[in-house]
Parts: C-alpha cells; structure tokens; sequence
C-alpha cells in the first residue's frame, strides 16, 4: 500500500525539474542575466567565432574591434570555449593584477601539448604542479639574486660585439648567441663556443616552432581539443600536422641539455647551474628514501624554460633595438652623447654606469612599447564566475591581454607609430609626460620570473652597442644607404624577419677598447 502513496515516475520527473529549477537553474540563469555578456562581433551558427579570428596579427583585428564595439573586454566563444580579450591596461590590470587570485590559471595548451612540452611553467595549469615550478624558479631571478649573472652578461656582451666586428654581416648570428649563452649558462652550466654551436641551432628551431603557432591557446585543437584525435591528414587538421611537423624541436630542446645534465652527474662533474642543483637535491633525497615532490621531468621542464623562455625573447628585444636605433639615427646620436658623457672614450662602460642612463632606459622603453613581442600576452584562466563593470566573466574563460593596442592606444600614446623615447619625458623636461609601458612582461600572478635577468642582459648590450658601435642602414650597390621597413612575422609572436644593418666601430678607439678587452668575469659555470 505504502507504494501506491508515491506519485507517478512522470509526476515524481516533473517535481525533480521544479525543485532543479528553483534551487540551482533559475537563480544561476537570471542571477547571471543581471549582468550583461562583454560585448564582441556575432558568432556564426555553430562556428561561433572561430572563422573570424585572423590567424596573423589577430591582436589588431582585435583592437579594431575594441574600438567598434567600444568597449576595452571583448567576448568570443567557439564550441563551447570562451574567451575575452582585455584592450585596456585599466582592465587589465583590474582583473590580472587586483584580482590575481581568480585568474592565474591558464588554459589547456593542447597544441603545445601535441608538440610534446615538458611540465614547463609558463603551460602550467593553476595547481600544486605549477605552484612547485614557480616557488622554484621566481626566488632563484630576483633582482638580489640575478647579480651573480652580471660578470658572464657583460662577458657575453662583449663576445658578441668583437663577434659582429670580425663578422659584421653576422651581427643577426651573434646577438642570438648572446642570448643563448646567459640563460643556457645559468640552466645547465653549459658555454656556448661560438657561433655555430649547435646550441644556438636548436634554440632557434624551437624559436620558430613557438613563434609561427599562432597566439597560444588559439588553434582548433586548443578551442576544440576532442579535434586532436581526429586523423591528421584531415583538410581542417593544419594545425596537428604543424605540432607533429615541429615535435622534434621542442624535444631537441627539452630533452638534448637536460640528458647530458643527467650524464654529467652520473660521471661526477658537478656545475653551479640551475640543473644541476636539482639533480643533486633530487639524488641526496632519493639515496636517503625521502620522496621528491619535484620530480625528473619537472626538473627537465623547468630547466628547459629557463632556455626557451629567456633567449629567443631578450634576442629579439635587441635585434628591434639595432632596427629602431638604424631607422632613427638622431635617437642614436642622442643615445651615443648619453654614454659618451657619462661614460667617456677611453673604456668600456661598467654596470655602475647604468643607472645614470636615463635615456638609453628610455630608448629600451621606446622598443618595448613599439613591438610587444607577444602582443595577446600568454593566456590566463578565470577559476571562478566573476563580474566586471556589469559584464558577466564565466569560470574557465581564457583571457588574453591586447597589449599591443594598450601600446598604440592614441588616448595615451600621441602618434604611437612614431619611436620617440622622449615622449615619457614630463612636459618640464620637454617632453609629453606619457606613460612608461606596462604589460609586455605581463601580469598578475604569472608575470614574468626572468624580467630582472632580461633587463641586465638587455642593458649590458645596448650601452655596449651604443658606446662602440655605428649602426646604419647597409650601403646598397650605388653606395647609397637607403632606408628600408624589415618583413615582419606576426603569427604568433610579433618579430622582424632577418634584415641587414652595418655595424662599424664608432672609433679606432672604441675597436681598440672591444679587442683588448679583458673579462674579470667568468661563466657563471666556472
Ligand atoms: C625581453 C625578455 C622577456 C620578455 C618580453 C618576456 C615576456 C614574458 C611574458 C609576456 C610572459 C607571460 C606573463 C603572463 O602570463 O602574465 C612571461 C612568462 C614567463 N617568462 Fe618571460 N620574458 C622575457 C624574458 C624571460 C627570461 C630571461 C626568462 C628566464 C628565466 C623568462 C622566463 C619566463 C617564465 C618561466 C614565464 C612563465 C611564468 C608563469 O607562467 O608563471 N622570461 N614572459
């Protein structure tokens, strides 16, 4: 009898979906409809937005859409993946920055993953995995801490500008192998020979797999990872064969210094570099049974970031610092006076110099500004539903961060087109009072760990540039030097193609000062 007094299945399914729906579904619904979506241009049936993205320079398809759709958070969705792009600095640093704590996270890198990464910081989902890398990683490039650098920096600064003297056509070669040799150095104690080492060759191979991937996260395998077990000679599937076709480059680089750390430990050499002390502290704690939370393959990624995330990123900064100074001689004459005065021509300049170059600082500015090298930033990931200015953020949404537009942005910047290191100067020192630019390193909780580290290598070459060196557009077959504007690859990460500059001596003096050079400083690994 007492089950007769149960409702019906159909009535006891209705009384379920009415509970549901008063509980959960409805204040979650119309809770949320109090806030409106970020605005951004119409999806497509099914597609959503998916086709409208450009694969090359997205970031100002975006910035024209900021503009149209006024508004500085844009809102994108494709296959149930949702992501907002943040056009202003205020924004950006409202949400990455005040709110760190909800969006550290990062998405899913599936094509990065197909391309087979180590656990590598800078992919790292938010978590205890990732906290370990950073908790690692970030005390060992604090400003305090990267002094122990500076010796091999300006040792390797000096490598290559008597590199670019004996092989001026190469001086492309060079800055890459200045990059290489600091951040190899400090990861696995190795020293880069010269400039065919093969080092520098598989730097650049990963160098170019990463750059051409598009804006990270952004693939169809990353927008609808389910893709990625599809076959790859599939017409759409362009993006896999890209990943498999790259593979052995990100391999090569994550696995070729890290094994020969490992052998080198094996055989008892023992270096003062980053992988090394892991590998120690991993073997002492295996031989005493205690476990290691930080394991072989965690050492082998956060090694292998030290190397991709700190050369090809600093290379660059220097080659758009040979363009911009080439494409602005009066900025290098104004550069060249700076050094002259403080540091005179009869040596070499000294760290203790550096701080009384304000506008060589400003011209690194300038270049910053000008070329952000990854314009969308790395992603981050909202872990949590969030509100901003009455805009509803869903939990997992991944946010990039137009940093580009936010440096081109004609409110702040007057003609930001145009290299003008004096625009940050204030309106007193005749200039127009703008402000320095934020963003390119990042921000938030996943803000760069190597920006200390870059900017001592970054200065230790420019003074030494601008202290011996000319650099100016190369003499063409009628022995006139015409200006030029390089390629510029924006398929990913925003660089120039490889161009010609010359590179002469400044002075006899100056070529003296560079040959006789002595180094006081050795590699850190020695
Ligand atoms: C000019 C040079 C450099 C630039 C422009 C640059 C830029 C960036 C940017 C934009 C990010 C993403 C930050 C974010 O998500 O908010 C980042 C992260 C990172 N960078 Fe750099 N970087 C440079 C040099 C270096 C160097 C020398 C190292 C070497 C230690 C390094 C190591 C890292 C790592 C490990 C991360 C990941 C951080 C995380 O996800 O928690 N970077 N960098």
């Amino acid at each position: 009898m007492a089950i007769l007094a149960f409702p019906p299945p159909t009535v006891l399914t209705l009384l379920v979906a009415v509970a549901f729906l008063v509980v959960y579904a409805v204040p979650r619904v119309f809770g949320k409809r109090k806030y409106r979506q970020p605005p951004g241009p119409p999806g497509e049936f099914l597609l959503g937005h998916y086709r409208k993205i450009p694969f090359v320079a997205a970031f100002k398809q975006y910035a024209k859409w900021a503009k149209e759709y006024n508004s500085d958070v844009l809102y994108f969705e494709t296959f149930g993946t949702k992501w907002i792009v943040l056009d202003s600095l205020k924004a950006s640093v409202e949400l990455l920055d005040k709110r760190g704590a909800n969006y550290s996270d990062r998405p899913n890198f599936v094509l990065f993953e197909e391309m087979g990464w180590a656990p590598t910081l800078t992919w790292l989902r938010w978590g205890p995995q990732m906290h370990r890398h950073r908790k690692i990683l970030q005390p060992a490039f604090s400003k305090a801490q990267v002094r122990q650098y500076q010796d091999n920096q300006q040792k390797q600064a000096l490598l290559c500008l008597r590199s670019i003297l004996d092989d001026p056509g190469n001086w492309n070669l060079a800055v890459r192998r200045f990059a290489v040799a600091i951040v190899l150095n400090i990861a696995f104690g190795v020293d880069v020979d010269g400039p065919n080492s093969p080092w520098i060759k598989i730097a650049d191979d990963a160098a170019e797999a990463i750059s051409n991937s598009g804006a990270p996260a952004s693939s169809i395998l990353d927008r609808f990872p389910a893709t990625r077990y599809l076959p790859a000679w599939l017409p759409f599937m362009e993006r896999l064969r890209y990943a498999r076709k790259w593979r052995w480059a990100i391999k090569a680089i994550t696995d070729l210094p890290f094994n020969q750390a490992r052998q080198e430990i094996d055989e008892k050499i023992v270096r003062k570099c980053f992988a090394h002390d892991r590998l120690t502290i991993y073997n002492a704690n295996a031989e005493k049974g205690v476990a290691n939370d930080f394991t072989m393959d965690d050492i082998r990624g956060a090694s292998a970031a030290i190397y991709i995330a700190g050369n090809d990123t600093t290379a660059t900064t220097v080659i758009l610092f040979v363009l911009y100074l080439m494409q602005n001689p009066h900025v290098q004459a104004k550069a060249q006076a700076e050094v002259d005065r403080v540091v005179g021509t009869d040596r070499l300049p000294t760290w203790d110099d550096i701080p009384n170059l304000p506008y060589l600082n400003l011209v690194l500015q300038e270049t910053y500004r000008m070329n952000p090298l990854s314009p969308l930033g790395i992603p981050h990931a909202a872990l949590h539903d969030d509100v901003y200015n009455g805009m509803f953020i869903p939990k997992g949404t991944i946010v990039y961060q137009n940093v580009w537009s936010m440096h081109h942005n004609v409110a702040v910047y007057a003609d930001p087109a145009t290299f003008y290191p004096e625009r940050y100067l204030s309106k007193n020192e005749g200039g127009r009072g703008e402000p320095l630019p934020v963003g390119n390193f990042g921000f938030g909780r996943r803000v760069c760990i190597g920006r200390s580290l870059a900017e001592n290598s970054l200065m230790a070459i420019l003074v030494n540039i601008v202290a011996t060196m000319q650099i100016e557009y190369p003499l063409d077959k009628d022995g006139k030097r015409t200006p030029f504007e390089p390629e510029w690859s924006f398929r990913g990460q925003s660089h120039p193609l490889p161009f010609p500059a010359s590179f002469s001596p400044r002075s006899a003096k100056a070529e003296e000062l560079l040959r006789n050079a002595s180094f006081t400083g050795s590699s850190h690994s020695k």
